[in-house]
């Protein structure tokens, strides 16, 4: 498990785009593991969310705790939230109950879990969320059908889109976990118009259904001042809660977003339109 540690925004200026990239940009986390073939981890020290990847093929793979939890294992005192963001189906086992995810569809898995283990036959990719929790919520599964899809945008503005809320205060309940899937209409390539800011939430975005040569450009920074990050297929972004955060695709893509943080309320959000952008 690899550590990032927070920033504060007044060290952005300073960055060149390396620094910037290594600081919020989340490369390698479905680039085999960190054993060969593991859980791939990043612990954000924004508030806190850690983030994963596996691809399983063969036997399953466990997810193990790490030392900055300090604890016997992963969800003592943590909960999570697994997405399939491959090409085929894949099984979650939680304490021993399977759990069959398709793709895009998520698992929530509560608090006091202890045994995590992803299995599929190559085609599978999980993604994980992991905040900090404070009480125990039922493990339940979520499908896009069940997820109150919310139609945004205008093909007009190239930002016709569908969110799909799945672990969120009206949805699957949880501690701090807030995460959904938004998905782009054919020919729509801008996410998250306006930009907005939620001073209260850290958010990571994993984008996927990338082809392999087009790239999403992230806008990221103080609405005043902002940078760009181009990212790739299955690499995620780390907002932290002062950061803008939407983005522009070269080609179709879909996206996970992922908040943690003072409240669930997905509403709690300060929009900037363009025009305001610097
Ligand atoms: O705080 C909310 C998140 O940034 C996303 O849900 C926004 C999004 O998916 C979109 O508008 O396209
Ligand atoms: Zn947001």
């Amino acid at each position: 498990m690899k550590t990032r540690h927070a920033t504060d925004p007044g060290q952005i200026p300073g960055f060149d785009t390396d620094a910037l990239r290594a600081r919020f940009l989340v490369e390698d986390l479905f680039d085999g593991g960190d054993g060969g073939g593991g859980v791939t981890m990043v612990y954000s020290h924004e508030d806190r969310i850690v983030v994963g990847g596996v691809r399983p093929s063969g036997a399953p793979v466990r997810l193990e705790t790490a030392e900055p939890l300090a604890a016997d294992h992963f969800l003592a005192r943590r909960e999570l939230g697994v997405v399939n963001v491959g090409t085929e189906p894949g099984t979650v086992t939680v304490d021993g109950a399977d759990h069959e995810l398709g793709v895009k569809e998520v698992l929530y898995v509560g608090r006091g879990s202890r045994e995590v283990s992803f299995a599929g036959s190559g085609g599978a990719a999980f993604y994980l969320v992991s905040t900090p929790a404070h009480a125990t919520y039922p493990t339940r599964k979520g499908t896009l059908a069940e997820a109150t899809p919310i139609s945004l945008g205008a093909q007009r503005s190239s930002n016709e889109r569908t969110i799909y809320k799945f672990i969120h205060a009206d949805g699957i309940q949880s501690c701090q976990l807030v995460l959904g899937i938004t998905e782009l209409a054919d020919g729509s390539m801008w996410n998250t118009m306006p930009a907005h800011v939620h001073g209260r939430r850290t958010e990571v975005y994993l984008y996927f259904g990338l082809d392999p040569d087009d790239r999403v450009v992230h806008l990221m920074g103080r609405p005043d001042q902002t940078r760009n990050l181009i990212v790739a297929d299955r690499q995620a972004v780390i907002s932290p809660s002062w950061s803008v955060h939407c983005g522009f695709g070269t080609g179709a893509y879909a996206f996970v977003w992922a908040m943690g943080g003072e409240n669930t309320d997905y509403a709690d959000v300060e929009p900037y339109p363009i025009a305001e952008l610097r």
